[in-house]
C-alpha cells in the first residue's frame, strides 16, 4: 500500500532527511510506552507520517546524554566547534532542496517560501559558527592591591528549546546554532505538527560530526515534555518561541530551578503609513508584510493604521492587489498563500472576522467558498477596525488585514502602543523627523522602516512587553547560553598599572 510517507520519502532525493523518531543521544528512538501521534499535511489533511511520543525516562535519559556530552563539547576549542557547525551549514545548504520538500509538506507553506527559509535557517548556524570564536571576556582595571580582574564566558550548561510550527526550521537554528557555538549541549522539543525538519537537521547534525549527545530532538506530549524540561534543574537555559499564552507557563514552571529563559512570543504589529506616502507603493508593501507565511508569522502586520488623508486610495489598492494573491497547495508553482496549520487556526480566523463585522468593521474579500481545503483561509481585509475588536486585540495569525484610518502622529503612537504586545513595528514615510518621532515612540523592540524585511543573523531580535525576554542572533544573540565568570586574582605581588 502506498502511503503519503512513502510517497514524502520517494521525493526526496536522500530519503533518509526523513526519519519518523526522536533522536537522542545520537540513536533513533522509538516512544518505549508505544505511543504515537500522526503528523498531516495541512494543504491536503493527509497523514504524512507518525511520531512517537517519548516516555518521562526516555526525556530525563536525553538529558543524562546531554549532561554526558557536555563535558567534551564544552572542552573543544571554539574554532574546532565552528569547523562543525560549519559542516552542519554545508549539509543543510547541499540539502535544501530535499528540506523544503519537508517543510512545505509539513507546514504548507509555498515551496519558494519554504527554500527561503532554509537558507535564512542556515545562514545562522553559519554566523553562531564565527561568533562562537569571538566570545571574549574583559580585563578590569583592579581596585584591589596586587591583583588582577577580568571575566571569562562560559557554556550556561544544557540549553533546552521548545519551537514553533510556523518557521519549523530557522526557529530551531537561530536558537541552536548560537548555544552549540558557546559550548552546550542542546535539547529540541520541536511542535508536534512541524517535527520532521527538526529530525532532518539532526540527521544532518550527525552527518556534519556534532558527538552523539550533543543535538537532540525529543517529541511527546507538549504540555508533559515541557514541565518535565521546566523541573529538570540540570538543564540550566530554556528558549522558547510560540504564543505568549505558553511563554507564561514557561515561566511559571522554571521558577523552581531558575532557569535562563529566552522567550520569543507574539507579535501584534502596527504598519504605519504616513500622509506623505505613495499610496499603491504602501499599499503592496503592507500586503508583503501581512501575508506571507499566510499571515502566520510573529512579524505580520496585524492592525495597518493608514493616514486619513490617503486612507481611501490605499484601501483600493491593497483590496486590488489582495484580489490577486494565489491561494492554493504549496507544492504547486505560482502560489502566495498556502493553508493554515489546522482547522483551528481557520475557525480563529473566521470568528475574528465575524467579530469585527459585528462591530462595525467593514469587509473586502474573504469569500471562504472559494477555500481550495478545509484549511485553507481566503485573505480577508476589514476596514474602520477599532479596539474593541479582535483584530486588533489578538495576534491573528491568519491572512486577515485590520486596517483603520488615524489623523496625527500622537494619535497613531497611542494607537500603535495600545496593546500588550511588542515584537515589531513598521513605518512608511519618507519624513525624517516623524520616522525619527516614531521611532522612538514605538513600545517594540524593532522597528523597520520603509522595509519589509528586518531580520537576519546580524541583526537582535526579539520583542519588549509581553513579546518576550532576551534577544536572538546579531552580536548579543550568543550571549543567552554563556555565563560571565568573574575572576580575581590576588597576591600577585606587586602588579604594576593593574
Ligand atoms: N517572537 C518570535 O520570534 C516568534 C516566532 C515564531 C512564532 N512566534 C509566536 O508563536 C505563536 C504561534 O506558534 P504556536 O501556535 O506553535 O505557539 P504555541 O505556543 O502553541 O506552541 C509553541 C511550542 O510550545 C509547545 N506547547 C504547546 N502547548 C504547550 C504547553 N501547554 N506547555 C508547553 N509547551 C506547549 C508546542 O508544542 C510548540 O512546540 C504565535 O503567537 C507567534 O507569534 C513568535
Ligand atoms: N519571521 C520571524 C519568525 C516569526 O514568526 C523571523 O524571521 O524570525
Amino acid at each position: 500500500m502506498t502511503t503519503l510517507s512513502t510517497t514524502l520519502a520517494k521525493r526526496l532525493e536522500d530519503p533518509r532527511l526523513f526519519r519518523q523518531y526522536a533522536y537522542v543521544n545520537g540513536k533513533w528512538t522509538h516512544g518505549e510506552g508505544g505511543r504515537e501521534e500522526a503528523v498531516y499535511d495541512p494543504a491536503t489533511n493527509e497523514a504524512i507520517g507518525h511520531i512517537p511520543l517519548l516516555e518521562a525516562e526516555q526525556i530525563t535519559a536525553a538529558v543524562d546524554a546531554a549532561e554526558a556530552a557536555f563535558v567534551q563539547w564544552r572542552a573543544l576549542r571554539a574554532d574546532e566547534r565552528c569547523e562543525r557547525l560549519l559542516a552542519w551549514y554545508d549539509l543543510i545548504q547541499a540539502n535544501r532542496e530535499d528540506l523544503a520538500t519537508i517543510m512545505t509538506l509539513e507546514q504548507g507553506k509555498p515551496l519558494p517560501d519554504a527554500r527561503g527559509e532554509v537558507q535564512y535557517g542556515a545562514s545562522f548556524v553559519r554566523w553562531f559558527a564565527e561568533e562562537g570564536k569571538r566570545t571574549y571576556g574583559e580585563t578590569i582595571p583592579s581596585h584591589i592591591p596586587n591583583a588582577s580582574l577580568g571575566t571569562i564566558k562560559e557554556p550556561v550548561g544544557i540549553a533546552a528549546m521548545i519551537t514553533p510550527w510556523n518557521f519549523p526550521l530557522a526557529m530551531i537554528t537561530r536558537k541552536a546554532a548560537a548555544a552549540l557555538a558557546a559550548g552546550c549541549p542542546v535539547i529540541v522539543k520541536p511542535a508536534n505538527e512541524t517535527p520532521y525538519s527538526a529530525l532532518a537537521l539532526a540527521e544532518l547534525a550527525e552527518r556534519a560530526g556534532i558527538p552523539a549527545g550533543i543535538f537532540n530532538v525529543v517529541l511527546g506530549d507538549p504540555a508533559e515534555v515541557s514541565k518535565i524540561l521546566c523541573a529538570e534543574s540540570r538543564i540550566r537555559a530554556l528558549s522558547f518561541t510560540g504564543s505568549t499564552r505558553v511563554g507564561r507557563l514557561l515561566i511559571e514552571q522554571s521558577a523552581n530551578t531558575v532557569k535562563r529563559l529566552s522567550l520569543e512570543l507574539g507579535g501584534n504589529a502596527p504598519f504605519i503609513v504616513g500622509p506623505d506616502m505613495d499610496p499603491k507603493e504602501a499599499a503592496f508593501a503592507a500586503i508583503d508584510a501581512k501575508f506571507q507565511t499566510a499571515g502566520q508569522d510573529c512579524l505580520a502586520a496585524n492592525r495597518i493604521l493608514v493616514h486619513e488623508s490617503i486612507h481611501d486610495e490605499f484601501v483600493e489598492h491593497f483590496s486590488e492587489r489582495m484580489a490577486a494573491l494565489t491561494v492554493g497547495n504549496g507544492l504547486q508553482s505560482e502560489i502566495d498563500l498556502g493553508p493554515l496549520i489546522h482547522r483551528q487556526a481557520v475557525e480563529k480566523a473566521a470568528a475574528i472576522v465575524d467579530d469585527a463585522i459585528s462591530k462595525g468593521a467593514t469587509v473586502i474579500g474573504g469569500d471562504q467558498s472559494q477555500a481550495p481545503g478545509e484549511n485553507f483561509f481566503m485573505p480577508v481585509m476589514l476596514t474602520g477596525v477599532t479596539p474593541k475588536m479582535k483584530v486588533w486585540r489578538e495576534e491573528n495569525f491568519a491572512p486577515v488585514a485590520g486596517i483603520t484610518a488615524y489623523s496625527t502622529d500622537d494619535e497613531v503612537i497611542e494607537m500603535a502602543n495600545d496593546t500588550e504586545y511588542g515584537l515589531a513595528a513598521y513605518i512608511y514615510t519618507h519624513d525624517i523627523r516623524r520616522i525619527w518621532k516614531l521611532m522612538r515612540a514605538l513600545e517594540y523592540g524593532m522597528v523597520s522602516v520603509n522595509s519589509v524585511k528586518m531580520t537576519g543573523p546580524p541583526v537582535p531580535f526579539g520583542g519588549v512587553k509581553q513579546s518576550g525576554l532576551g534577544r536572538e542572533g546579531g552580536a548579543t544573540g550568543i550571549d543567552e547560553y554563556l555565563e560571565t565568570k568573574y575572576y580575581c586574582l590576588g597576591a600577585l605581588g606587586s602588579v604594576s598599572g593593574s
